[in-house]
């Protein structure tokens, strides 16, 4: 099976720069071929923004990233590519001649994604001799945060290549979802533009101003949209009847004079200035640059939600997130058993979600944090979600935290685990969070965990396969010093 080493972007703008974003920081290499001036300098912005986005997003090891090429032509862009995505700007003569050149120069197995918002896969691949290989690949801003793709196949379009395409996405935390009828602007487009030109029309009409209009999204519908899209919103909207009750109670509204979708309100001068000028109060000092951030720190937030949604499930995008998270996790190399100290186990950066009222760490977070460094050590010694699935576990039945310095946002913190004691059954260990820049100390936990039979609940010895990772482990740590704060309890001094 094609697996992606190596992709090409041919067009490195806000989209071609998200692209070789999303790809260089899944591990793959990427050649980005644009003859724009500035082309390096405005991937390598996306890219800076990209690279923080992700340090906030997974505590799952990322993998090394790819490396970045900036090549002199389309054919050296594509060599040696099993992915090549086009994002040059929406005109359908440029773009058939772009990816007329992509057929003729990429390696015959390569197959060639196009991020058009709304041109026919059929009308874009006419040119191409081997248009099988071709289809629309319609992503999102950010493409680096944003998983959805939406994958169009042409005439000429092979089952394969949409096939690969939804594989490939995969591995790189996208969610390809394959439209059978190919029509202009897909769905996404079709969905936002009758809200766009609805949203036109009220700024035209003077009835709401841009800010007006944001604010009635972001305060109200645009909350549920992220998580339940519209028809299961509206499900529940019908009460315990449902949907049917939904539409026989509100289906006559659409008969009703509320929406002036069928017609398009002129782009005059006049309605370009007055929403130009709202937008520019809207935003008031902040740049493009900086509310880049917002966002990206918001889809953040949003996406970790929705990883924690559905009892711990994971829920829509958040499901997939989680989904990403664990294969990183299986596909991460194993660390290097150095038992000379304790062992480093977990790298991370503090997100916004992780601060509470006081602008630091939440309580909560250092548990996440010493629960994931025990994760660490179980994968270490074989307990990983084959093992959990058959049965067997460890289980925490204590923990002692204790809080030594503030973690603030953005901060990277790295944990380290010196096991005291193992036996057949138990587990005892004490874990280390530190600031990586100043190795400053942050906050310790001392945990014992007992080795279970998860269906029984109740404890059991762990094989002998997990006791041969774990006793070299122990036996080392044994004659490390004993930790500072170690066996401490909770108390205040009597005076
Ligand atoms: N901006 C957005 O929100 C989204 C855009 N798209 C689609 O992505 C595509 C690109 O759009 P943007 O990135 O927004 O445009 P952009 O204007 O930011 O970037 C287009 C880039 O293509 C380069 N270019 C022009 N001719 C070229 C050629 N012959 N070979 C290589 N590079 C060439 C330009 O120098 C420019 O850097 C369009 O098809 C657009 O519909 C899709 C989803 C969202
Ligand atoms: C404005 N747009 C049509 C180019 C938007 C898209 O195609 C997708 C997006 O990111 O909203």
């Amino acid at each position: 099976m094609h697996r992606i080493t190596k992709a090409a972007c041919v067009g490195g703008g806000v989209i071609g720069g998200g692209w070789a974003a999303r790809f260089l920081l899944s591990g793959h290499d990427v050649a980005v071929y644009d003859p724009h001036p500035d082309c390096r300098r405005l991937v390598e912005t996306v890219l800076a923004n990209a690279t923080r986005a992700y340090g906030r997003l997974t505590m799952a090891p990322l993998p090394k990233p790819g490396t970045l090429t900036f090549a002199g032509s389309l054919e050296e862009a594509v060599a040696e590519t099993q992915w090549v995505q086009e994002s040059v700007p929406e005109r359908l003569d440029l773009k058939r001649s772009v990816l007329t050149e992509i057929d003729a120069a990429a390696p015959e197995d390569a197959i060639i994604g196009s991020s058009t918002s709304g041109l026919l896969p059929s009308d874009l691949q006419r040119d191409m001799a081997h248009p099988e290989r071709f289809f629309v690949a319609h992503p999102f801003n950010p493409v680096y945060l944003v998983p959805l793709v939406e994958i169009v196949g042409g005439k000429g379009t092979s089952p394969d290549a949409i096939a690969r395409a939804k594989k490939l996405l995969g591995e790189i935390g996208m969610k390809g979802v394959a439209i059978e009828h190919e029509i202009e602007a897909f769905v996404a487009d079709r969905l936002m533009e009758a809200l766009w030109r609805e949203a036109l029309w009220l700024v035209n009409d003077g009835v709401a101003t841009v800010t007006e209009i944001d604010d009635i999204m972001r305060y109200g519908f645009g909350l549920r949209w992220a998580q339940m899209g519209l028809f299961q919103t509206y499900r529940i909207a019908g009460g315990e009847a449902g949907m049917r009750h939904f539409l026989h109670q509100f289906g006559p509204a659409l008969k009703w004079p509320w929406t002036k979708l069928m017609d398009v309100p002129d782009l005059t001068e006049d309605l370009i200035d007055r929403i130009a000028a709202q937008s520019d109060e809207q935003a008031g000092d902040l740049t493009i640059r900086d509310l880049e951030r917002i966002r990206d720190d918001n889809l953040v937030a949003i996406l970790q939600a929705l990883k924690a949604g559905n009892d711990g499930a994971g829920w829509g995008a958040g499901a997939l997130l989680k989904d990403f998270e664990a294969r990183l996790q299986s596909e991460a190399p194993r660390p290097e058993l150095d038992l000379t100290g304790p062992l480093r186990l977990v790298e991370t950066t503090v997100g916004p979600a992780w601060i509470d009222y006081n602008g630091h760490m939440t309580e909560h977070r250092y548990l996440q944090l010493f629960g994931d460094t025990t994760d660490g050590l179980l994968r270490l010694i074989g307990v990983d979600a084959d093992y959990v699935a058959k049965g067997t576990s460890y289980y925490t039945v204590e923990t002692h935290i204790r809080h030594l310095g503030e973690a603030k946002l953005g901060e990277r913190l790295d944990t380290t685990c010196q096991v005291i004691a193992a036996d057949d059954k138990r587990l005892h260990v004490f874990h280390t969070i530190r600031h990586c820049v100043s190795d400053r100390i942050v906050a310790t936990a001392e945990q014992m965990l007992l080795h279970v039979d998860t269906e029984a609940g109740r404890a059991t010895p762990a094989p002998r396969a997990v006791l041969d990772r774990l006793e070299p482990i122990a036996r080392a740590h044994a004659a490390l010093p004993e930790p500072g704060g170690f066996g401490r309890k909770v108390g205040a001094a009597k005076g």
